[in-house]
C-alpha cells in the first residue's frame, strides 16, 4: 500500500490518495471522522481548532460502504481558508505577498526551507511544514486502523508525560474509556490536573510544552516485518513513521532508554511453552525482536518537542534586512501533546496494516482474514 498527501495549512483543503487497499473493507465517514475529532482535541490547543471542524469526504474507491480495490481519495476542508483566500491565491500578483513572513522562527522549517527552496516569504515554507497536514495522515491512518480492526488488531494511545509531569498509572486496556474522556488523554486525573496547571502557566509566560506519547497495539500476528534486510525491519519502519510527524524527536520501542541502563537478565523476555503454545511473562522487547512482531503487545514511545512558536519570541534575524528581530508570532498551540498521540497511533497503524498486506497479500479482505487466521494457528502450534 502507499499514500500521498497534498495541501497547505491555509489552502482550500487537504487531499490524500491511498492505493493498494484490499476490496470488501467496510468503510465510511463514521470510521474516519471520530479520529479527526480526536486529533483536534486536547487541552492547550490554539484558536485554529475552534475554527476547524474536520470531517473527511470519501471521493473514490468506496461504493455502498465497501472498498472496491480502486484508489481511495480523501478530502478534508480547511474552514480557515476563507480568511486566507487572497494570501493563499495561486494567481500571480502583489496581493499574496501582503503578509510576507520574514522573521524566521527558530525550531521551524522557515530559515532552512527558505534557503533550500529560495523563498523570501517564509509562508511559502511554513504552509506545508505545518502540522495541519497531520489531519490528512490521520484520515489515512483511520483507514489502516479499520483494516487492522477487521484482522483482530486493536490500538491505543495515551499521554505518558507532558511538560515533565508523568502519568503514574501503568497503561491498562481497561483504562481506554478514561483516556478518551480526558482532555489530556491520560487516565491519571491527578496528573491531568497538574498538566492543566502547567499548560496554563506556560501560556501565561508566552511559552510552550512538549511531552512523551505511548502507543500500543495488541493482537498482532507473529512475523510482521523481517530480520533479513534493513529496510524491512519493522522497528526501523515504525521509527521512520513516528519521526516523520511534525515535532517528534525521539522514538523508543518498549522502555528502550531505561533498558539501556539494566543488565540483560532484567530486560530480555524468557520463553516458555505452556498449554500447547509459546508464552512470555514479560515484554521488555516491546513486541519486536529483530525487526519482527513477536506476538506480544507492541509498545512505542515517542518524544515530542515543545511547540516552536513562542508568544514570548526568541531572537532571530529578518531574512530580507538581515537585522536582528523577534521570531514571527502566529496564533499557535501552547501544547499539542494529546493530539500527537492520536496522530502517532494512526501513522503506526499505517505501517502495521502495510506490513500485514506484505506478509499475507490478498486482493480482498476475506482472503486476508483467512490467511491471518491460518498464520495465527500455525504460530500457536509451531
Ligand atoms: C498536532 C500538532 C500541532 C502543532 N501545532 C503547532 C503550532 O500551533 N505552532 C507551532 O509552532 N508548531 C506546531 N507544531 C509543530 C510544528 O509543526 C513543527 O515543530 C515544525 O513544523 C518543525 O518541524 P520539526 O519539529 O519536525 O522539526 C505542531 C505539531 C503537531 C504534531
Ligand atoms: C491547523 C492545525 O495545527 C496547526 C499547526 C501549526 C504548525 O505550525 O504546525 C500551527 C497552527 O496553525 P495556525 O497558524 O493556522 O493556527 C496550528 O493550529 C491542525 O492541527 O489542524
Amino acid at each position: 500500500m502507499r499514500y500521498l498527501t497534498a495541501g497547505e495549512s491555509h489552502g482550500p483543503q487537504l487531499t490524500a490518495i491511498i492505493e493498494g487497499l484490499p476490496s470488501q473493507l467496510p468503510l465510511g465517514k463514521p470510521d474516519l471522522d471520530p479520529w479527526l475529532r480526536r486529533r483536534q482535541g486536547g487541552y492547550g490547543r490554539g484558536r485554529r481548532m475552534v475554527i476547524e471542524t474536520d470531517e473527511a469526504q470519501i471521493l473514490s474507491g468506496v461504493r455502498a460502504g465497501r472498498t472496491t480495490g480502486a484508489p481511495v481519495t480523501l478530502v478534508i476542508e480547511n474552514r480557515d481558508h476563507r480568511n486566507w483566500v487572497e494570501i493563499m491565491s495561486p494567481e500571480p500578483g502583489g496581493e499574496p505577498r501582503k503578509k510576507a513572513l520574514t522573521d524566521a522562527r527558530p525550531g521551524h522549517a522557515d530559515l532552512t526551507g527558505g534557503i533550500k527552496y529560495r523563498h523570501k516569504d517564509l509562508r511559502d515554507v511554513l504552509e506545508r511544514a505545518s502540522a495541519r497536514e497531520t489531519a490528512a495522515r490521520v484520515a489515512v491512518g483511520a483507514v489502516a486502523l479499520k483494516l487492522l480492526g477487521e484482522l483482530g488488531v486493536e490500538g491505543a494511545n495515551y499521554v505518558a508525560s507532558l511538560g515533565g509531569i508523568e502519568t503514574r498509572q501503568p497503561f491498562s486496556w481497561d483504562a481506554l474509556e478514561a483516556i478518551e474522556a480526558s482532555d489530556l488523554r491520560t487516565p491519571d486525573e491527578d496528573a491531568a490536573a497538574r498538566m492543566r496547571e502547567r499548560i496554563d502557566g506556560a501560556k501565561r509566560d508566552g511559552d510552550t510544552l512538549g511531552g512523551i506519547l505511548e502507543v500500543r497495539f495488541r493482537g498482532l500476528p507473529v512475523g510482521l516485518g523481517s530480520h533479513v534486510h534493513w529496510d524491512r525491519k519493522l522497528d526501523g519502519r515504525i521509527a521512520q513513521a513516528c519521526l516523520s510527524v511534525q515535532a517528534m524527536k525521539g522514538v523508543e520501542i518498549g522502555r528502550a532508554f531505561e533498558n539501556a541502563t539494566r543488565p540483560g537478565s532484567g530486560v530480555h523476555d524468557p520463553i516458555y511453552y505452556r498449554e500447547g503454545t509459546y508464552a512470555r511473562d514479560s515484554n521488555g522487547a516491546g513486541g519486536l525482536e529483530a525487526g519482527m512482531t513477536n506476538g506480544e503487545e507492541l509498545v512505542v514511545r515517542v518524544a515530542m518537542k515543545p511547540i516552536a512558536t513562542l508568544m514570548k519570541p526568541l531572537p532571530t534575524v529578518n531574512v530580507v534586512s538581515h537585522e536582528p528581530s523577534d521570531a514571527a508570532r502566529e496564533r499557535s498551540d501552547t501544547t499539542a501533546v494529546p493530539a500527537a498521540g492520536v496522530i502517532l497511533q494512526c501513522v503506526i497503524g499505517w505501517v502495521l496494516a502495510d506490513a500485514m498486506l506484505e506478509k499475507f497479500g490478498g486482493d480482498t479482505l476475506p482472503e486476508l482474514q483467512e490467511r491471518v487466521t491460518a498464520a495465527r494457528a500455525y504460530a500457536r502450534g509451531y
